[in-house]
This record gives C-alpha cells, structure tokens and sequence, in this order.
C-alpha cells in the first residue's frame, strides 16, 4: 500500500435542504485503503452528501462541517483542487473520444511529456485486462469494460480520496463481481480512502468497512449512526 496517504476525515458534517435537516451530524475517520459504505433510504442525502465532499452540492442545500484529507482542510477549495475522485454509476465516457482519449483527459497537466502519458495509459488498460484497447471506440465495449475504463479515468487523476455512488448498479450479477473486485484491489493497494454509496448488502460487505446508516431526515433524527 502506498505510505504516504492520509486519512479522509468527516467532521460534524449537517446537511439541510431548506429548512430540514437531510443528514448529520455525521462524524468519520476513514484510514487510507479502507472503505465505509453509506446505506439508507432512498432521498436519505447518500448522493448530495458524496456530492458535497466531491465540492459540487447544488447551492439549494446548505452545509455545515469540514472534510479534510489528513492535515489538508478542502472544505472550501473548488472540486478540481481537492483531489477527490468520484464514480457515478452512470459514469459515461465521452462518446467523441477513443478509451486512450478519454484517459489522456484525466491525467494531469504535470505530466507532459507524450511517451511517459502513452506509458501510463498503456499501463492502467494493463492492469484492468484492456491491454491494447486504447484506439477502441467506448461505444463499441461491454458494459463491464467500460465501468472499468471510467474507473481507470477517475484514478489517473491521482486523487487522494474515492467517492463511489452506486458504481456497480448498472451491472449484472457476474460483471458486478468482478467490478467490486477490481475497485476494491485499486483501493488497498493504493490506499485510497474510500465511501461507497449502495442499496446492495453484498456491495457493503465486500467493501469490508463500516457501513453507516442513514436515516430520513423526517423522522428528525439526531445523528446518523455507523452500524457496524
Ligand atoms: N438540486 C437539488 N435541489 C433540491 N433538492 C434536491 C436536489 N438534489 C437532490 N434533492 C433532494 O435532496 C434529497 C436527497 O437526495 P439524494 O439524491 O442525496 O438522496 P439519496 O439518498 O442519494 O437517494 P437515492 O438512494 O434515491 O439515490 C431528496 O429529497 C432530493 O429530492
């Protein structure tokens, strides 16, 4: 695992939607190559509060709390200065774009030079069995390969943290084994703290972390409790 990684800390996180509060207070400390999973019911705040940490919450909600990786407070930094990564499940790739295409977008601007970017590509396709694939056109993978292509996209970014909501849903049961597998490698070995977004128990418990369960916010619940 990689050493130099830091946790991702939640701290005193309060969601509201107008006058309601949607989620919180919610603390966490999740260590790097660990995942916490966050269940609850549907309209319970799992996507607006990854979207909060990610630094793209829709301004009809306001916010409360700090998230921080390690020592680095990013409460206030713009989504593209944070270094967290984030998944959707319905993460498509740019359709105008060939698989290397779309993962040359991803690097960062540091790397320059042509060949080393070409290597990193040609390496991260490797890894996830798509050697040789960079010139395919994304229409034409299955949707496997692709939840894989765009999983590769969101790590060439180098982010700190992963953000992962509902990343699996779209595929069917032994495509989802082998997604869940590869995610999970990904974040171990690169230490990664992770939050997964599931309604999916087999999801939660391959992730081997705490699942913390969110109750709705009409029930004027007090704090969201981790529940194993
Ligand atoms: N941009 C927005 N403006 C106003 N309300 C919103 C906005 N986005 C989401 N909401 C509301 O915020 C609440 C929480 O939505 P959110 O998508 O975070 O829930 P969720 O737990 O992720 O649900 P699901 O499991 O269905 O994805 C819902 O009541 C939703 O209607």
């Amino acid at each position: 695992m990689n050493d130099d990684r830091a946790p991702l800390i939640l701290d005193r996180v309060r969601l509201r939607l107008g006058p309601r509060t949607l989620l919180g207070p919610l603390d966490a400390h999740i260590p790097p190559g660990h995942c916490w999973t966050l269940m609850g019911p549907s309209g319970s705040g799992k996507s607006s509060l990854l979207a909060w940490l990610a630094g793209t919450l829709d301004v009809a909600f306001t916010a409360e709390g700090r998230v921080c990786i390690g020592e680095r407070d990013v409460t206030t930094l713009p989504p593209e200065q944070r270094r967290i990564g984030i998944l959707f499940q319905d993460d498509l790739l740019f359709p105008h774009l060939s698989v290397g295409g779309n993962l040359a977008f991803a690097l960062p601007a540091r790397i320059r030079d042509r060949h080393e970017r070409r290597a990193r590509i040609e390496q991260a396709l490797a890894d996830a069995g798509l050697a040789g694939h960079a010139e395919r056109d994304p229409v034409t993978l299955s949707g496997g390969q692709r939840a894989r292509v765009a999983l590769l996209r969101t790590l060439l970014a180098e982010p700190d943290a992963l953000l992962l909501d509902e990343p699996f849903g779209k595929l069917d049961h032994a495509r989802r084994e082998d997604m869940r597998r590869f995610v999970f490698a990904h974040v171990r070995a690169r230490g990664l703290p992770t939050v997964l977004v599931t309604h999916d128990e087999d999801d939660a418990r391959a992730a081997l972390g705490p699942v913390v369960s969110l109750a709705m916010a009409d029930t004027d619940h007090t704090d969201d409790r981790i529940t194993r």
